[in-house]
């Protein structure tokens, strides 16, 4: 049986003792060298598995002073209480909390009121163990669960360690600015220390970002012949990467349901001089299956400008205390930055999206909490359970392999923001990192292990398939350039066949009302397009990026590269340019109608046969036996 708060706290040198005894017998069965010390692994399982899609590790901090001042005692609160009526921000948390940071208030005896609930082992990579306290009828009882990972990160781990072997391991970076997807997902019981790490990676990042891209595009213009200096703009000769990439940040808040921009949060001024509430954001999946919010993008041009960005919007994130944190963050923030390359304007766009997940808090946590904490509680849990369903589903999809396995990833707009790590379909490449934060106390392993037992099943997913997909003449996100302009080609023809046909009837019937009798078009001869279609679909555009077209826009591009097809056939009779213009609509939509019609019949047409497979759940296999009346 677990053991309460109240229970551990009042025998908390036992398993102080428990604990150590174990660590020390661990430490014994470590092979060591000849001067006596731990070697690290020799085993480079992590590079080895570094090919894959998806990294998980594990992270632990230090123990703040309070946390230990107060020992946990779930049951009175007073941390909770403490904290609330303290107008605390994180960094004044003590001496281990800032990097860098002092504290007036006395040091607290660390070793007298901790006890670790979590323990690294030293020379093995990607383990952490939980200890758990329990009871039994002849008194308490404490467990030891292995955890693995492909990294653990103990308290000791700084974040500049956590950065170089995540997401400069992972070459997150050069993997956005080829047009892949990399992502960073912060997870964790709250006051963990999420926000921690993901504050200082995102720095980090931006910080490496900009100098990445200006040696790639050196790099590449210098193999064009190019001196990077000649093709600088003139007003930023030293910014090389402008000329070819660009790039473009959201940072989304969302809570529940509802997104709302943290980068220009307020919806302006209200009439009434009331507080002005947060513009919501929509988020949609488009006809091609691209999630995008619906929000004005910012353009950054430099580390500067991103890290200033980062700034304001982290400022911008509603916190709120909770049992565990005094600055908790009540929402999930999402930073995305996506990456254009000017060199290939139809390519995909390269994203790194770096998630700052909410805390999650255990029943017991949180039922101190008002009518309105309850429901964001119950949302954030709700969506994180939703985020669990997904990483069990993906991880499942690798062992029934012949079985359709259904990744709810549409059932919440958190999970469809992250649509390139789950939807197996996309072709896009994409590296994903998990970092699980738990907490170091004992008090909180049971919270541990379920963070824990939550990331590890995203080891074992499967690289997505990835690279060009094999060609069928009936899904247009399966052609490439060539193909595209041969299925306008046709689809163009047979709308100037079928008008052809359409002349054809009008003249016998204008010659039968006369009594004469006409010679009909000759169908067999070859027919002019109304719209040049190697310019509608320049190379190297492809069916994929005909699809993000509207209809208005697909019109327009047509009217734009339309051939004038009518000279000397409407025999000076009305406008022909209007008549002109009136057939190159009417044809783009009959054609726009046909490649959104096979779009859709395809995208419906792999979902109808992914669910095909699906192995049928009988309703005793749910409710059992039902009985007999
Ligand atoms: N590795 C670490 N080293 C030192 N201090 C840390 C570390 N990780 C977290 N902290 C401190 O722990 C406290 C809680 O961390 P943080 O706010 O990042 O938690 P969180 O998981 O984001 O919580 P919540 O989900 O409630 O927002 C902060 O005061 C932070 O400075």
């Amino acid at each position: 049986m677990a053991s309460s708060a109240a229970h551990t706290t009042a025998n908390l040198p036992l398993f102080r003792r428990l604990v150590s005894e174990w660590e020390a017998a661990s430490q014994a069965s470590q092979p060591t060298s000849q001067s006596g010390k731990i070697e690290p692994s020799r085993d480079d399982s992590f590079a080895r598995r570094s090919g894959k899609d998806i990294l998980v590790a594990f992270r632990t901090r230090p123990p703040l002073p309070e946390e230990a001042r107060c020992k946990f005692t779930a049951d009175e609160n007073i941390y909770a209480n403490s904290r609330m009526n303290e107008e605390v921000g994180p960094q004044a948390t003590g001496a281990v909390a800032a990097e860098g940071g002092t504290s007036e208030a006395p040091e607290p005896d660390l070793d007298a009121e901790f006890c670790p609930g979590i323990s690294v082992p030293p020379g093995v990579d990607g383990k952490m163990v939980a200890h758990v306290p329990g009871m039994k009828w002849n008194g308490p009882t404490l467990s030891h669960k292995v955890f693995e990972a492909d990294l653990a990160f103990g308290p000791d781990a700084a974040n500049e360690d956590v950065y170089n072997r995540t997401v400069l391991a992972q070459d997150m970076i050069n993997l956005a600015l080829g047009g892949g997807v990399g992502c960073v997902l912060a997870y964790g019981q709250t006051g963990a220390g999420k926000t921690y790490t993901m504050e200082s990676l995102e720095r980090r990042l931006a910080l490496d970002l900009f100098p990445a891209a200006e040696a790639l595009s050196a790099r590449f213009l210098a193999s064009q012949g190019d001196q990077p200096g000649q093709s600088a703009t003139s007003e930023s000769p030293s910014s090389v990467q402008e000329c070819i990439f660009s790039f473009s940040v959201t940072f989304l808040e969302l809570l529940g349901k509802r997104a709302t921009d943290l980068v220009s949060p307020s919806a302006g001024d209200t009439a009434d001089g009331t507080a002005p509430s947060a513009k919501e954001v929509m988020i949609h999946e488009n006809k091609l299956g691209e999630v995008r919010p619906l929000l004005l993008e910012s353009q950054v041009h430099s580390s500067e400008e991103l890290q200033d960005l980062i700034t304001r919007s982290l400022a911008h994130r509603r916190t709120s205390p909770t049992h565990r944190n005094a600055t908790s963050s009540r929402s999930h923030a999402i930073l995305t930055i996506r990456v254009k390359n000017r060199m290939v304007p139809y390519a995909d766009e390269g994203q790194l999206i770096l998630v700052d997940l909410s805390g999650s808090e255990r029943y017991e946590d949180n039922k101190a909490h008002n009518k309105q904490r309850m429901e964001e509680s119950r949302e954030i849990n709700k969506s994180l359970m939703n985020l669990k369903e997904c990483v069990r589903a993906k991880a499942k999809a690798t062992v029934e392999e012949e079985a359709f396995v259904h990744i709810p990833f549409r059932s919440n707009k958190l999970t469809l923001l992250l649509k390139p790590i789950f939807d197996i379909e996309l072709r896009q490449p994409s590296k994903t990192v998990i970092i699980a934060h738990v907490s170091p106390h004992i008090q909180d392993a049971a919270h541990s292990v379920n963070t824990l037992s939550y990331a590890s099943p995203f080891k074992m997913s499967p690289p997505k398939p990835t690279g060009p997909v094999v060609y069928n003449s009936a899904d247009p996100r399966t052609w490439n350039h060539e193909q595209t302009v041969e299925w306008l080609v046709a689809a163009f023809t047979n709308c100037a066949l079928k008008r052809k046909k359409g002349i054809n009837r009008q003249r016998e019937k204008a010659a039968k009302a006369l009594g004469k009798k006409i010679r009909p078009l000759d169908m067999s001869e070859p027919v002019d397009l109304a719209v040049r279609v190697e310019e509608f679909c320049p190379a190297p555009m492809t069916a994929r990026n005909l699809g993000r077209l509207y209809m208005n826009e697909w019109v327009e591009k047509c009217l734009q590269t339309r051939a004038d097809v009518l000279k000397g056939d409407i025999n000076g009779e009305g406008d022909a340019d209007q008549a002109q213009t009136d057939m190159v609509k009417k044809m783009a939509v009959e054609v726009y109608a046909k490649f959104n019609d096979l779009l859709s019949t395809a995208r419906y047409k792999t979902q109808h046969d992914m669910m095909a497979t699906r192995r049928k759940i009988t309703a005793k296999e749910v409710y059992g036996e039902v009985p007999k009346w």
